[in-house]
């Protein structure tokens, strides 16, 4: 017979599942109380008592600090447990083990595990369990999951999918029955949420390969646009929690994001799985912070590509993102090795000189430790030989002084000038260019930061896991000081059709390249868009291997216009039939974040928000911005203004305008005066 077979016997199952959770939640209430009441005594005793001796204090304060430490974890249980009274689980599978006298097991599935400790039974299991890897791989007939003690082979009899929200069942799917995913497509088109939301329910099975793979230690994402390559980070992150706890937390993970508002609009997810969100830097960030310098910063950059782009500040760009320039920098490097250490004899003193010839040969010997980083040593081993060979021990101040001078000799102590002698090292002095007021340009950020820690070591050991997001965005040389501050494992992910940095982007590959190791994994489904949004993406950048999903609805519009004017009242117009609809969000993507602003003071409408590159936070309802800040966003609706020739004709517009289009998840306008971009027919 079959468990809980009809709809009723479920609902009726979720019921009895819900009433035991919330007895449990309020055993918890009862012990969190217990907790706070044990501490206000102590605080009273503490109090009212003033000559407590020391002895008494130190073990009071072990106690509480004990329970402290188990009220939180009662806090932290109850807080998930309330999570499971509103969706306790997502899906079903029966599963029978293929071994003598194995019963049928049915295996609910939700974001957390439920242990009743009363019935001694698993209810709920976690997504993240072997187990339930099942779930995703798996149709009925026979199926397999790889446990703790190996592969366990079975056969799944029956498998569900529900839908259930605050505590009820909105439907329940019989899997086998629908060809389709309705689920997925339910989920697909329902309206976006001013947060990224995680997607446990419906997970598909090529990127479920990528949230369990546990073998990559570089695990390189190329997914094209809306694929889900940012919610299955996300997802694997909490996999990886889950499968590697006791040896990786939270605070171990970081994220490398490309900027505040994206940082904000991903922090939902994390905490919806039951994990604490991890940390989260910019790549500009990490390479400013070996530097110390003033930089302009990739904003920056990409906006003068965009307004005033000149051929040598292009030419600058191109080249600092080459490979040919990685391998000229190393080659410098080895000639900094062989020619900046310029040994002197030393005269330590009245009979003792060292010879240069000596002091050279331990710089050589060294070689092991950064160069700035073996003086050190060198003045150490210098000073042993000679305590051997002579007898003779010298006093703090000879030994500081020889290290003095043996610092001195070498020529590479200032970061800018060994990378201006690289440059004139190379017969290229002029691709070299400092801003006004001492700034570096942002191309340059890396291959300083890469000498620098040539020369002078900064591995960061504390983090276990680096995830970045938005890869094709870098360049191979900020790939070489990632690999060398963050030797960790590493998960990597983007789209190449999407850079805003075409002169110095990377491919999946280049980033294999330059990292020297990586398994390169590909995620060719597009889930937010309808077919017809992605239909009209493919013919501003053609990508073969992009699959739309199949969910339909409006066709794109390109709205012409005789003027600005006209083009602006438009405009207005389609924001007024936004507000009338069902859509919660709705982007205006500009090309730049002038033309963003000017748009936003033209329109004079109450709630519209102007996202600049300079915002922390995402807001739902009418988003005004730039391509740049948008992506990595969704919106339902999206306006696209002011596509007309003179705006929109460069490559790099190009890749602006590919990214603004693909921001749409249900409803894309796109507006113009006078003529038409080129760049779609
Ligand atoms: N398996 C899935 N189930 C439900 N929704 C999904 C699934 N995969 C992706 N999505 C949805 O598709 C949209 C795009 O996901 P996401 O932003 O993670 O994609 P992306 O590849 O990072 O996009 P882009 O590179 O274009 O910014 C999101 O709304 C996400 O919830």
């Amino acid at each position: 017979m079959i468990f809980n077979q009809t709809e009723k016997q479920e609902r009726g199952y979720l019921h009895q599942i819900i009433n035991r959770l919330k007895q449990i939640i309020s055993h918890t209430d009862v012990s969190v109380k217990d907790h706070v009441d044990v501490l206000a005594e102590y605080k009273d005793y503490l109090w009212s008592n003033k000559d407590i001796d020391p002895h008494e204090i130190r073990s009071m304060r072990e106690s509480i600090l004990n329970h402290f430490a188990i009220g939180e974890s009662v806090i932290d249980k109850r807080q998930r447990l309330a999570r499971m009274v509103d969706i306790p689980y997502f899906g079903r599978i029966d599963f029978q083990e293929k071994s003598e006298n194995r019963p049928v097991i049915p295996v609910y599935i939700g974001i957390h595990t439920f242990h009743d400790t009363e019935s001694r039974t698993t209810v709920i299991y976690d997504w993240r369990a072997p187990i339930s890897s099942m779930f995703y791989d798996h149709e009925l007939g026979e199926a397999s999951y790889q446990s703790p003690s190996g592969e366990i082979k079975g056969d799944i009899s029956l498998k569900r999918q529900y839908r259930i929200r605050a505590g009820k069942m909105e439907f329940m799917i019989e899997s086998a029955l629908t060809v389709h995913d309705d689920i997925l497509q339910k989920e697909l088109s329902s309206n976006a949420d001013d947060k990224m939301k995680n997607i446990v329910a419906t997970i598909q099975r090529e990127q479920n390969r990528i949230i369990r793979n546990e073998e990559a230690r570089t695990l390189i994402i190329q997914g094209v646009a809306g694929s889900g390559k940012t919610s299955i980070a996300l997802h694997r992150i909490a996999y990886l929690l889950y499968a590697f706890q006791g040896s990786i937390s939270s605070k171990d993970i970081l994220i490398v994001s490309p900027n505040k508002v994206f940082a904000d609009y991903i922090s939902n997810v994390l905490p919806e799985l039951g994990e604490k969100n991890v940390p989260e830097i910019s790549m500009e960030q990490i390479l400013s912070e070996v530097l110390n310098h003033k930089y302009q910063s990739f904003f920056e950059q990409v906006d003068e590509l965009l307004t005033k782009p000149t051929p040598d500040f292009i030419e600058r760009i191109e080249y600092k993102s080459s490979f040919d320039f990685i391998a000229s920098l190393d080659r410098f490097i080895l000639h900094m090795e062989n020619h900046y250490f310029r040994a002197e004899d030393v005269k330590l003193t009245k009979r003792i000189t060292i010879p240069a010839e000596f002091i050279k040969e331990q710089f050589h010997r060294f070689h092991r430790y950064p160069m700035r980083q073996r003086f050190e040593a060198m003045t150490d081993y210098i000073l042993d030989m000679m305590k051997v060979q002579y007898a003779f021990t010298v006093t703090t101040v000879e030994r500081n002084f020889l290290k003095k001078e043996i610092k001195r000799m070498f020529a590479g102590g200032n970061d800018l000038q060994v990378y201006k002698d690289f440059f004139a090292w190379t017969g290229k002095p002029e691709l070299f260019k400092m801003r006004k007021n001492r700034t570096l340009e942002y191309s340059d950020l890396a291959p300083l930061a890469y000498l620098h820690i040539v020369l002078e070591g900064g591995t960061k050991n504390s983090v276990k896991h680096l995830l970045v997001d938005e890869m094709q965005d870098y360049s191979p040389i900020q790939y070489k000081v990632i690999q060398k501050l963050f030797p960790c494992r590493k998960t990597l992910l983007g789209d190449a059709s999407q850079s805003v940095n075409p002169y110095g982007s990377s491919t999946a590959d280049m980033i294999q390249k330059a990292l020297v190791t990586g398994e390169v994994m590909k995620l060719c489904k597009s889930y937010r868009s309808t077919y017809e949004i992605t239909d009209f993406a493919q013919r501003i950048r053609t990508n073969t291997n992009l699959e739309p999903v199949a969910r339909h609805g409006e066709k794109p519009r390109v709205l012409r216009y005789n003027n600005e004017k006209e083009e602006l009242s438009s405009i207005k117009e389609l924001i007024a039939t936004y507000q009338a609809s069902t859509y919660k969000s709705l982007g205006i993507v500009c090309k730049t974040e002038s033309q963003a602003r000017e748009m936003a003071d033209k329109l004079q409408i109450p709630d519209i928000h102007f996202l600049s590159n300079q915002s922390t936070a995402f807001v739902q309802g009418i988003v005004i911005t730039s391509a740049h800040i948008a992506k990595g966003l969704e919106f339902d609706e999206v306006i696209i203004p002011q596509v007309d020739d003179k705006n929109y004709h460069s490559e790099i517009d190009r890749s602006m305008l590919y990214v603004a289009v693909t921001r749409a998840m249900h409803r894309l306008t796109l507006t113009y005066s006078r003529n038409k971009t080129p760049l779609f027919d």
